[in-house]
């Protein structure tokens, strides 16, 4: 008896062994077998393991295979080769279309190959991250995103919608990995500097996901983008006959907590340790949502914090790149456009403040007291000054005039070229959203800054929403200058045949060693010692 319950066991085991997991590229490591519960056309059908032509005559015949491709069996290098040249036989059959037709008929191919093998996806991912990245992200997924409901074709993520209040605990268990360590959700509301894109904005947690996959290693079987779908406040897309969301206006105060809070308490019912990254909500629910749940989930906002971590590094770089002592950071003289009351500029400047009250080798911890204000702070209605009607709690510590080295002949509202004239600064940073803010007479007053090598940062995205180009720079600023942008730009070449760096200044280069960083340590909760840290070092 125990003979034959042993056999039928084994026999089941082998059966249930019966594929090896695909090498991930030239010179890897064998990896042992992968078990896979599916037969014939459901493994094709199956992204993780659908290797098409590359599965061998063995695997065919294990898995009910044999007949249904084509009889060449390709290596997994042949179908790497195959795919890297029509992605770039693309380019050579585009020439003379708009950039935007070439990106997304890109997006369309990486696209196709994540839905048909994720194995060969990630490969071609990892290895080409450089290329691929401005496709998977931004700028192309903008245009993803703001095409999505025609785009779409096949489903990935999960989406949960208002409609859905008090189904979320059981809708959880629908995703089919039995674990998952890291989600990206977006409510839609304000995606890039794209405004709200509605449930068309899922592009972004897929995006930001595979970017993790690509740069922090995380496994792709663990990753889930989720939309959050409260209705739209866009028009066009309520009028739009192919939008794929809800039909109604965003729910707005208790009603909206509410939907967030229970998809909160499914997500960590099913998955405790899954770390949440908040994206892409409009900032004043970003702000909201992050002060809720950072003390109960392990959870941060990467538009937020992330991007507050990743300006702190670029602003500790250009002191290095001015050539002065880190310490100097408390000396530079900083013009922050875009940060009005709940903005992504609020979260760099608390993060900057922070770091110079802790900014060792000049001081004592706090010496520099709440009065030093090295920040000159603009919004849609300009520069913001203590005599600002209804002045923000979380504004009003930078506005202008409490500071003791206050620029007196500044008035409240004051235009950005008019402070860049008078304060003269070494840093010109913008998370405006607004394309080209930084013109040819903004660019030509930051020549005259006090720093011999003026940094700026463009950093909106996305590239048509960047503040100013690298060209707009080194030819207005003088080619001393460093810019850094969030969306990628080619660098430039100087008068004297140098590079002209175009460096990129995105959340993308700091929020993959945060995930990756909470899920090794097994951290309960992402604090901001953390994301000082990863912006530090
Ligand atoms: N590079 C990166 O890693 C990141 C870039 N961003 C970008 O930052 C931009 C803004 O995002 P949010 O803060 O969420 O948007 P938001 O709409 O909350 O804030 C925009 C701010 O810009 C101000 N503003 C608007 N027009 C202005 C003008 N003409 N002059 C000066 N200020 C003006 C508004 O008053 C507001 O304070 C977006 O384009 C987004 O893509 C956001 C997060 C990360
Ligand atoms: C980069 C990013 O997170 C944003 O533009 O929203
Ligand atoms: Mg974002």
């Amino acid at each position: 008896m125990w003979r034959h319950a042993a056999a039928r066991r084994s026999a089941q085991i082998r059966r249930l062994l019966s594929t090896s997991a695909p090498s991930s590229g030239a010179g890897s490591a064998v990896r042992g077998p992968c078990i896979v519960h599916k037969r014939g056309t459901d493994i094709l059908h199956d992204p993780w393991y659908n290797k098409d032509t590359a599965f061998p005559l063995t695997e065919r015949d294990r898995l009910g295979l044999r007949g249904l491709l084509p009889p060449r069996v390709m290596s997994f290098e042949q179908q790497y080769e195959r795919f890297i040249n029509s992605y770039h036989s693309l380019e050579h059959n585009t020439q003379g279309e708009p950039d935007s037709v070439v990106s997304l008929a890109k997006w369309r191919i990486l696209n196709r190959l994540h839905d048909r093998n994720e194995t060969l996806y990630y490969r071609v991912l990892i290895d080409n991250i450089k290329d691929f990245a401005p496709i998977i992200y931004t700028p192309t997924v903008g245009l993803v995103c703001e095409n999505y409901s025609g785009l779409f074709r096949r489903p990935r993520g999960m989406y949960f919608s208002a409609k859905d209040k008090g189904e979320m605990m059981s809708m959880i268990y629908n995703w089919p990995a039995e674990k998952v360590d890291m989600i990206v959700v977006t409510d839609g509301s304000r995606i890039l500097g794209l405004g709200d894109l509605g449930v068309q904005g899922i592009g972004i947690p897929i995006g930001k996901l595979d970017v993790y996959v690509a740069a922090a290693g995380i496994n792709p079987q663990k990753v889930l983008p989720i939309m959050l779908d409260v209705g739209t406040n866009n028009e066009e897309l309520l009028e739009d006959k192919l939008y794929l969301g809800l039909r109604q206006p965003r729910l707005e105060g208790e009603e909206y907590l509410a939907v967030v809070d229970e998809f909160m308490e499914a997500v960590h019912a099913r998955w405790p340790k899954a770390i949440v990254q908040f994206e892409d909500f409009q900032m004043k629910w970003a702000f909201e949502t992050l002060q809720r749940y950072r003390s109960r989930f392990c959870m941060f906002n990467d538009d937020v914090q992330g991007t507050a971590g990743v300006a702190l590094a670029g602003l500790l770089g250009a002191v290095r790149a001015q050539g002065r002592p880190l310490a100097d950071f408390t000396k530079q003289k900083i013009v922050v456009v875009g940060a009005g009351k709940s903005s992504a500029g609020i979260g760099v400047l608390n993060m900057a403040k922070h770091a110079m009250l802790r900014m060792p080798g000049t001081h004592k911890i706090g010496e520099l007291g709440e009065g030093h204000n090295q920040f000159w702070v603009l919004d849609k209605d300009g520069l913001i000054t203590k005599s600002r009607k209804d002045l923000d709690p979380a504004v009003a510590r930078f506005a202008r005039g409490y500071g003791p080295e206050e620029v007196e002949d500044l008035h409240e509202g004051a235009s950005l070229v008019e402070v860049v004239k008078k304060v003269k600064p070494h840093v010109l940073l913008g998370l405006s959203g607004v394309g080209g803010i930084f013109n040819e007479e903004v660019l030509k007053a930051m020549k005259e800054s006090d720093s011999p090598c003026p940094a700026i940062f463009a950093m909106s995205n996305p590239t048509t929403k960047a503040e100013c180009t690298p060209e707009d720079v080194f030819k207005h600023v003088g080619e001393n200058a460093v810019f850094a942008s969030g969306s990628p730009f080619s660098n430039v070449t100087l008068s004297n045949g140098r590079k002209g760096y175009a460096n990129q200044a995105n959340n993308m280069y700091l929020f993959p060693g945060i995930g990756l960083g909470a899920l090794l340590s097994g951290a309960r909760h992402i604090s901001d010692g953390m994301l000082h840290a990863a912006a530090e070092w």
